[in-house]
């Protein structure tokens, strides 16, 4: 599809979002017998998928992929945020439901004063929402109200913006159950309605399921154990058609004929068992499942990942060939990075729960902003090993989601940290033992210790006394440290040897911290295309992550 290599006017992708996504998150609760802390799997997340497009989502193992997925079609809960939907007829349908698609603000207000601050809060960006009718307002939390940001500006009880009609009058359309977001705009004190979303964050659980299937559907990695054995491939797909008492079984039966062509397989294959086919044609029994009631956009969790590299081109190409034919927004979930340049539009990098960078592929690719990107893509192999690549070995292992980092969830391995001011002189070298010296001990006060190390703690004994000595001569014994980064060092392995582990992380943070290990980026652009990247390096009193990058090679 490389809809990035196609001309402008072949090009699918449409500017209207179809998925928007705001500080999305996603915690596991904790329920261990010793770690308490949520998994903070999805940590505040912002993105839109347009119309079309092909979003590729990456990072390492456990960086929250699958949750993010899994999140957007709600087959997980949020645990804070919204994912919204755009439901592409919904404006048409209801419009030819209500017979309207506009609505007279001087017939809603009684007085020209409210129609003019309806009018300015709207000019402003404040957006109506429109509720179920037959759900009281009195039963939506006032954060579910877009009116909450009316009540911010006016300061006004929410109550009482509901009781004077703001939200509810000013959207014009509802679904038993759903939460509706509409964009519109007002003229001359009519208001009208261009786009309806549906609010998935907030949707019950009955109502997600006509959602499910219909609108949003997921394909997932392993086609293998995602589909059951004891089904005949016809019975698969036809499930989701038979729980949406889709037209008459008769038609079913058409359908899933339909659909099997549509895939690539055969009308005899309705009668056969999953076991019987091989990978690829059980991952196209696995798409042609999902598409059966016309998804809009579809979750691909690793969707080729499991398959022989012959076949997963041609499941890939399928994969392409639909979108283009039936017009599919795709997220699509990987791990190999050279099956991402090739199929997606743009690209998001998530690390630790959290999105890295994000933009068109090509740009991401050939002039990454991100650290965390520069380190995800010098990991690629060379197809040519005597190409002289300069890869940048990332030490030690993601933190734990349980206990994140404070500032940047990507400071405790970052190669090009910010140095706070007064160590700009020390050794690079001598820095660098340093931050391994503080992942260290950041290390051993992780929730999820092992039940050993915790068991000869609680009967007194004190297994890792000595081991703060081995480290600090590991690390140390062959280098001049200056005197007053030493004294700290003495002062952390002095807390780690009384047993105040956290006491010295706490402490080597107040000392070496920089505002990496401090605050939490923002999302700057660093491309004309409109790509962003999470490091304190795009403000301008830094280097930019690049030329530290090439420092750091020429220096090896
Ligand atoms: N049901 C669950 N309960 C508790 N923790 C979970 C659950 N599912 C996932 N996690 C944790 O959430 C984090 C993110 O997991 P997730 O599967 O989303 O990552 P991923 O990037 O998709 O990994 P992979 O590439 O290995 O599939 C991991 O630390 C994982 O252990």
């Amino acid at each position: 599809m490389s809809k990035q290599a196609m001309s402008e006017s072949q090009s699918t992708v449409q500017s209207e979002p179809m998925i928007q996504v705001r500080n999305l998150k996603t915690y596991y609760p904790g329920g261990g017998l010793i770690a308490d802390e949520p998994v903070k799997a999805v940590d505040g997340v912002s993105f839109d998928i347009k119309k079309g497009e092909t979003l590729g989502l990456v990072g390492e193992s456990g960086c929250g992929k699958s949750t993010l997925g899994r999140t957007l079609v709600q087959l997980e809960d949020a645990t804070a945020g919204t994912s919204r939907f755009q439901k592409p007829d919904v404006v048409e349908q209801m419009a030819n439901t209500y017979g309207r698609r506009t609505v007279d603000l001087r017939e809603v207000y009684a007085d020209n004063d409210t129609v003019e601050l309806v009018t300015k809060l709207f000019a402003d960006g404040v957006q109506p929402k429109a509720v179920a009718p037959d759900r009281g307002w009195e039963d939506v939390s006032p954060d579910e109200i877009d009116a909450a940001d009316f009540v911010q500006q006016t300061g006004m009880d929410v109550s009482d913006v509901i009781d004077q009609g703001f939200g509810p009058k000013l959207g014009l359309f509802g679904e038993k159950d759903f939460v509706f977001v509409e964009e519109g705009r007002i003229e001359n004190g009519v208001y009208e309605v261009d786009r309806g979303y549906i609010d998935v964050t907030a949707a019950p659980a009955r109502a997600l399921k006509r959602l499910r299937g219909r609108q949003l559907g997921i394909v997932f990695q392993d086609p293998e154990s995602s589909l059951n054995d004891r089904m005949t491939v016809g019975e698969i797909i036809r499930e989701p058609l038979d729980v949406h008492s889709w037209g008459t079984p008769r038609e079913r039966r058409e359908r899933v004929r339909e659909l099997l062509e549509t895939v690539g397989l055969r009308p005899e294959h309705y009668y056969r068992y999953p076991h019987q086919f091989s990978g690829g044609q059980r991952q196209r029994v696995g798409i042609a499942r999902s598409l059966a009631l016309e998804p809009d956009f579809l979750v691909l969790d690793e969707p080729v990942s499991a398959l022989d590299v012959s076949v997963q081109a041609k499941i890939l190409n399928l994969l392409e060939d639909l979108q283009e034919e039936f017009g599919l927004t795709y997220l699509f979930i990987a791990h190999d990075l050279s099956v991402v340049r090739h199929i997606c539009d743009r690209v998001a990098v998530m690390y630790l729960g959290n999105l890295m960078e994000i933009g068109p592929t090509d740009g991401l690719f050939e002039n990454p902003g991100n650290p965390y990107t520069h380190s995800l893509l010098s990991a690629i192999p060379e197809p040519d090993p005597s190409a002289s690549k300069d890869r940048i070995t990332l030490r030690g292992t993601p933190p734990s989601p349980r206990d994140p980092p404070t500032g940047c969830p990507f400071s405790t391995r970052c190669p090009v940290k910010i140095r706070p001011d007064e160590y700009q002189h020390v050794d690079d070298d001598v820095w660098q033992r340093v931050e391994v010296f503080r992942e260290v001990i950041r290390e051993r006060t992780r929730a999820d210790r092992s039940l050993t190390d915790h068991a000869r703690e609680l009967l007194g004994r004190s297994t890792r006394f000595s081991d703060v000595t081995d480290i600090t001569d590991e690390l140390f014994g062959d280098v001049d440290l200056p005197t007053e980064v030493a004294e700290h060092v003495r002062e952390a392995a002095g807390f780690v040897e009384k047993g105040h582990d956290n006491k010295a992380r706490n402490y080597l943070f107040d000392q070496f911290g920089s505002i990496c290990d401090t605050d939490r980026p923002k999302h700057y652009q660093v491309s004309e295309d409109g790509r962003t990247s999470f490091c304190h390096r795009h403000v301008d009193r830094y280097e930019d992550p690049a030329p530290e990058f090439e420092k750091l090679k020429r220096n090896r």
